[in-house]
């Protein structure tokens, strides 16, 4: 571990012993919200089923020309000869007579394991073959050497002794299989097991920039850093040749203090509290004591107004069996209100709009955390107070409104979309972290969707401009890294120009 420990140091982090997490990683420094607070390459990367034959097999990239198969296996794919030789030299000569002679596997989450397992033991296998050789090696600032990318996998959580004796046979069996197709000198058949147990509790699932899976990978840094439900951080991916493949980055969304603690969501945080905790006992054997999943208890360290926000989000979030806004009247229900131009009369229409003017503000401006606390608050007590159904914003009803917006999008009815488009940011505004990738990329959907309505008026032009203002904001914070992240802030940003320049010719002609 203190090769590990050192290389944190030279980012500004500490990696400190925990009887609760067993270790926890800290930040010496303040960091500022959007900021990057370190980047690691993986361990083993590589395209989920689906992405396949979509995706190169070395630096997950979809390139623009077809991608080339491998003539001898015609499993793999690679976006060019450059990828295919460094695939070949780090695995694929000893794995491509492996996929030949499999056949035509299915692509299943068993194969996803037995395919993790052949890449990492064969790069753990090379490390421990010349240990010698990197015990001589520096750690560097720049890049995530070698010995601290291996020597930081073989320390982390297991949890073995946990698993089902049914989950255990299944790995047993993995690594049976693995074991016989690469000639290891280095590791145990058993401590293959261990490397399986560690995958199922430490690796990320990879989504692009619009937050849509695509690859699997194990990291040994990103592995470090624990869970909570209202997190600090977020992980984001950059790809391509330019950047080692699959480069993880761990990007601040909040102002963290020096000595805090940095957490990540290992979930969707819109899920209820029983949920999730259901999913971090089954999958990562902890019960979490987040201050979302004890805000009722008031012994946590937060203030009160904190905690009565943390209460309303949980009672959001709670699955509720909602009669009366299922599937089909959620989109009835605010698209008729708004055909026969009730919208401004309507409590719920009232308390939508109330939202997203007073919340915009809090993603464009530097407020406090605790002016955007506060202002949740009042805005929690208006809900209770003048809204009859409260079921209306919570989010049970966020995927059937969701694939109504899209749907409408599809159609370009671009007025429908926006209504539903702006229901949706209001229940992503009460729940979701402020600064959340989520919002940022539904704020510039809907900002898209109010600017193409051509029958719009002053005030929907305005609110438009407000929007792409809060996406740009929340994107830098959130996309501030990497090629195909920073795409998507530099394709907000030219929306924003556009706008500004009609809402000023607006202006002038009037
Ligand atoms: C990806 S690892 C995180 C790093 C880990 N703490 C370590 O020292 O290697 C995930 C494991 O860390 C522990 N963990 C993560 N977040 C936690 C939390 N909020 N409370 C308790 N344990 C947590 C759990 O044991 C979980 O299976």
């Amino acid at each position: 571990m203190q090769c590990t420990s050192e290389f944190l140091t030279l980012h500004g982090l500490s990696l400190e012993e925990n009887p609760t997490t067993y270790r926890t990683l800290k930040t010496l420094k303040h960091i500022s919200k959007g900021s990057t607070i370190i980047t690691s390459p993986s361990l083993a990367c590589f395209p989920i089923p689906s992405m396949v034959n979509i995706r190169c097999n070395n630096c997950l990239e979809i390139p623009i020309e077809p991608l080339k198969t491998c003539s001898r296996c015609h499993k793999t794919f690679y976006c060019n000869v450059k990828c295919q030789k460094l695939a070949w030299s780090a695995h694929h000569k000893i794995l491509c007579p492996i996929y030949k002679k499999e056949g035509n596997k299915v692509l299943d989450n068993d194969y996803m394991d037995e395919e993790m397992l052949r890449r990492v033991a064969l790069r753990i296998e090379k490390y421990l073959k010349k240990k010698t050789y990197y015990e001589t090696e520096t750690v560097s600032l720049t890049g995530l050497n070698e010995k601290v990318n291996c020597e930081t996998f073989l320390t982390l959580m297991s949890h073995r002794e946990k698993r089902t004796p049914e989950q255990l046979e299944k790995f047993k069996a993995i690594a049976k299989n693995v074991f016989s197709d690469l000639d290891l000198q280095n590791i145990t058949q058993d401590e293959l097991i261990t490397y399986l147990c560690r995958f199922s509790c430490n690796n990320f699932n990879l989504d692009d920039s619009q937050l849509f899976p695509f690859g699997e990978g194990t990291y040994s840094i990103g592995s470090l850093i624990n869970h909570s439900c209202r997190p600090n951080a977020i992980m984001m991916y950059s790809i391509g040749q330019q950047t080692s493949s699959g480069l993880q980055i761990l990007r601040s969304i909040e102002n963290i203090k020096a000595g805090e603690e940095i957490t990540i969501s290992y979930i969707d945080v819109a899920m209820s509290r029983t949920s999730r905790q259901k999913l971090l006992n089954e999958k990562y054997f902890f019960k979490c004591q987040c201050s979302r999943c004890s805000s009722d208890n008031v012994s946590i360290d937060i203030t009160e107004e904190e905690r009565k926000v943390l209460v309303n989000i949980e009672q959001l979030t709670k699955m509720r069996n909602n009669e009366e806004i299922n599937e089909k009247n959620i989109k009835d229900l605010l698209i008729s209100q708004m055909q026969q131009n009730q919208m401004t009369n309507d409590p719920i229409s009232s308390i939508i709009s109330n939202i997203i003017i007073t919340l915009l503000p809090h993603l464009t401006e530097e407020t406090s955390k605790s002016d955007y606390i506060q202002t949740l608050e009042v805005l929690f007590n208006k809900i209770h107070t003048t809204i009859t159904n409260q079921n209306f914003f919570t989010t049970s009803s966020l995927s059937s409104a969701t694939k109504h917006f899209y749907d409408r999008i599809d159609l370009q009815q671009w007025r429908e979309s926006w209504i539903l488009g702006r229901y949706i940011l209001t229940i992503y505004l009460l729940i979701y972290p402020r600064f959340h990738p989520i919002i940022g990329l539904h704020l510039f959907s809907l900002a898209k969707c109010m600017w193409n309505d051509t029958y719009k008026d002053k005030d929907k032009i305005v609110e438009s401009y407000e929007i792409i203002k809060a996406a740009k904001k929340t994107l830098e914070i959130t996309h501030g890294d990497g090629f195909e992240n920073r795409m998507i802030v530099t394709q907000v940003m030219d929306l924003a120009t556009n706008m500004q320049t009609e809402l000023t010719e607006i202006e002038r002609k009037k």
